[in-house]
């Protein structure tokens, strides 16, 4: 009888510890604005719905977790069967240094093959911590899945393609967002469960103490569906303004970006950036002003669906990639633009 208790104890605790031994992928998802899903999570969804395993997702934050959970579980249609919900006021700023331990948790209880999130300052401050921690070799800005084990990414500021095999046990990738389709909501049955994670949050490290967030009516960069980007041509601050004319004609939709030597010169804030060491945007339309097109902007646009160039160097490299060119000075040329689609 004594031995019979003893082997069913250590039956017991087996199976409580025993981690999953099939494959299956981690999200971690992304809540901006207090309660809001980060577009670039839908991307990454659709990234991870391609590994063809069991999803599970995790959101951090210091409140409103459960309404971006909830906007998560209406997804139910791409495999998603769990949502953990990590919040405490400790992940307010959503420290690097307190959410990897917690992550680092949850992959050693679950034993999760892939663990993905969507290119972002958030996903890149941690998801590198965590593939240190377990040893393994962080994939970024992936663009394409071909298998569970090969994947493709951009290198040479995105002159070449590079196809990847990782022999890790456990793949860390993050997904660049303008390489996959934003996923589409499912019937939101409520399949998909949503378990609180408790969690101590241990940070000796860092501390979060403010954040200053640019107010700006126009849509995010990464959002937009039509940029206008200015370039060096500018010439001054004042002049940027032409940009701002033109994207206030199109609100809600378009917005304003810039090149490195017009963020550099003090035209225009460095948010704005766009390239590769910028943002990565890949609007409907994107209308390239004053830029000359080299290959590191054009590492950062060259995604976008119809490209227009204004350049007045008609060899400018940018009208190797521009759909639409013009030839001739920008500033005839946006004002009389301005003018004719203000009348449209
Ligand atoms: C490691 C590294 C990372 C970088 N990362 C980035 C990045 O993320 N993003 C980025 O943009 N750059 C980046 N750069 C800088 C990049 O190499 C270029 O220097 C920069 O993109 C040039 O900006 P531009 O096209 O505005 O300026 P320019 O190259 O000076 O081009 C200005 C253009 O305006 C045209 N022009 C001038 N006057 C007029 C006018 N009146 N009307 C119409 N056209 C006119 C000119 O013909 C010219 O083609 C990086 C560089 C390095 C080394």
């Amino acid at each position: 009888m004594m031995i019979h208790s003893r082997h069913f104890l250590c039956r017991l605790a087996i199976s409580t510890v025993r981690p999953r031994c099939f494959a299956s992928t981690l999200v971690l998802a992304e809540q901006i604005d207090g309660g809001k899903l980060a577009p670039v999570t839908l991307n990454t969804l659709t990234a991870a719905s391609q590994l063809k395993q069991d999803v599970d997702c995790i959101i951090f934050g210091s409140e409103k977790t459960s309404e971006t959970a909830n906007q998560l579980q209406k997804f139910n249609n791409l495999n998603i069967k769990k949502i953990f919900v990590a919040e405490n006021a400790a992940f307010k700023g959503l420290l690097s240094e307190s959410i990897t331990p917690v992550l680092l948790d949850l992959q050693k209880k679950n034993n999760y093959t892939h663990i993905l999130g969507g290119s972002s300052t958030f996903t890149k401050g941690i998801l590198p911590r965590l593939a240190a921690l377990l040893d393994v070799q962080p994939i970024s800005d992936i663009i394409k899945i071909v298998d569970k084990d090969q994947f493709m990414r951009f290198i040479y500021a995105g002159n070449a393609i590079l196809k990847l095999k990782s022999n890790d046990k456990i793949k860390i990738m993050t997904v660049r967002g303008t390489a996959f389709e934003a996923a589409k909501q499912g019937d939101g049955s409520g399949e998909v469960k949503i378990e609180k994670l408790e969690s101590s949050v241990k940070n000796d490290l860092s501390e979060f103490v403010t954040r200053e967030v640019t107010q700006s009516e126009r849509p995010e960069l990464s959002s937009a569906r039509i940029i206008f980007s200015g370039g060096r041509a500018l010439k001054s601050k004042e002049n940027f303004k032409l940009l701002y004319d033109l994207a206030d004609l199109f609100p809600g939709q378009a917005t304003v970006g810039a090149s490195r030597a017009a963020v550099d010169a003090g035209y225009c804030a460095n948010d704005l950036q766009i390239g590769q060491t910028g943002k990565i945007v890949a609007p409907e339309l994107y209308i390239a002003i004053g830029i000359s097109g080299a290959i590191q902007h054009i590492a950062g646009m060259k995604d976008s669906k119809v490209i227009v160039a204004i350049n007045k160097d008609g060899d400018a490299p940018i009208f190797a990639m521009a759909d639409y060119g013009l030839t001739g000075d920008l500033f005839k040329i946006l004002p009389e633009l301005t003018e004719k689609l203000k009348k449209k």
